[in-house]
């Protein structure tokens, strides 16, 4: 059976800078991918065209099977996607933006009300759930794009630093989260924080310069003795680039 999250030399590039160069990877059922890399390495992008918001220029991404490209709309019903920042619709309660996910998600009555109650429950949200989104903390936030991502229960979920913000008790109950959905799901997450990797994560998959340098479990990458912390700087130095001014002007 085909991996939930198949994507093959799948490259982006805007004007003449490549962000993501012939990038592959799999994620299956019970896996959660830690995928790294420095500022500007290409993770973002990576998973905007997972999710359908950015066109590849080259190679394809498929989602429970479903060509991101050909088949977007069956993409979108079985992946979750908490895309990095805040939620649109600053001046919606939490509960207003949730029931018009829902109802964009196709769902109504009590089966509509039970799933916006479950990704609220989920997510600690009920306390601030007739609050307009753009008065909330950072953190809640993050946390109302991760009820959004979860509340159509998709097989497939790919998250764009999804601890971004939180507070460390925050950043564990997302983690707990994270765990307790993952031998259901295949699940993706962007992250800078190497001990998440550690924490959560089955697999890392390592970028720099939209290039894939390593793909590894966790602890093969720090066997011997080297903490993954050092990987990561060996693997990627170089760091940080930026595209040329004239590749920015012509996206
Ligand atoms: N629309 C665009 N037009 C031009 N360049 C872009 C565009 N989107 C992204 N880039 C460039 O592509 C590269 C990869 O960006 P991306 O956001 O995917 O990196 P990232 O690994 O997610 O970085 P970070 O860890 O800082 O979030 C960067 O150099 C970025 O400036």
């Amino acid at each position: 059976m085909p991996a939930l999250i198949e994507i093959e030399r799948l490259t982006k590039r805007f004007g003449s800078f490549t962000a993501v160069d012939d990038v592959s990877f799999t994620v299956d059922r019970g896996e959660v991918v830690g995928f790294l890399g420095p500022n500007g390495a290409g993770k973002s992008t990576t998973m905007k065209m997972l999710a359908g918001f950015v066109t590849p220029s080259a190679g394809t991404a498929r989602v429970c099977g479903h060509d991101v490209v050909d088949e977007p709309v069956a993409v979108k019903r079985c992946l979750g996607y908490l895309p990095e920042g805040a939620p649109t619709y600053p001046e919606m309660s939490v509960l207003g933006f949730l029931r018009f996910v829902a109802r964009v998600r196709g769902y109504r009555g009590s089966e509509a009300e039970d799933r916006v109650a479950r990704a609220m429950r989920l997510t600690s949200l009920e306390g601030v759930r007739l609050q307009p989104i753009e008065t909330l903390s950072k953190g809640f936030k993050r946390r109302v794009g991760l009820a959004q991502a979860l509340l159509h229960d998709p097989p497939a979920l790919v998250m764009d630093e999804p601890t971004d913000g939180l507070d460390p008790n925050q950043k564990h109950e997302v983690r707990e989260l994270i765990r307790a959905m993952a031998p259901e799901k295949a699940i993706v997450i962007s992250t800078h924080i190497l001990e998440e990797v550690d924490a959560v994560c089955t697999r890392a998959v390592i970028i720099a310069r939209g290039r894939v340098v390593v793909d590894a479990t966790p602890r093969a990458l720090e066997a011997p003795g080297r903490t993954l912390d050092e990987v990561f700087r060996e693997l990627t130095l170089g760091g940080a680039r930026a595209p040329e001014p004239a590749a920015a002007e012509a996206a």
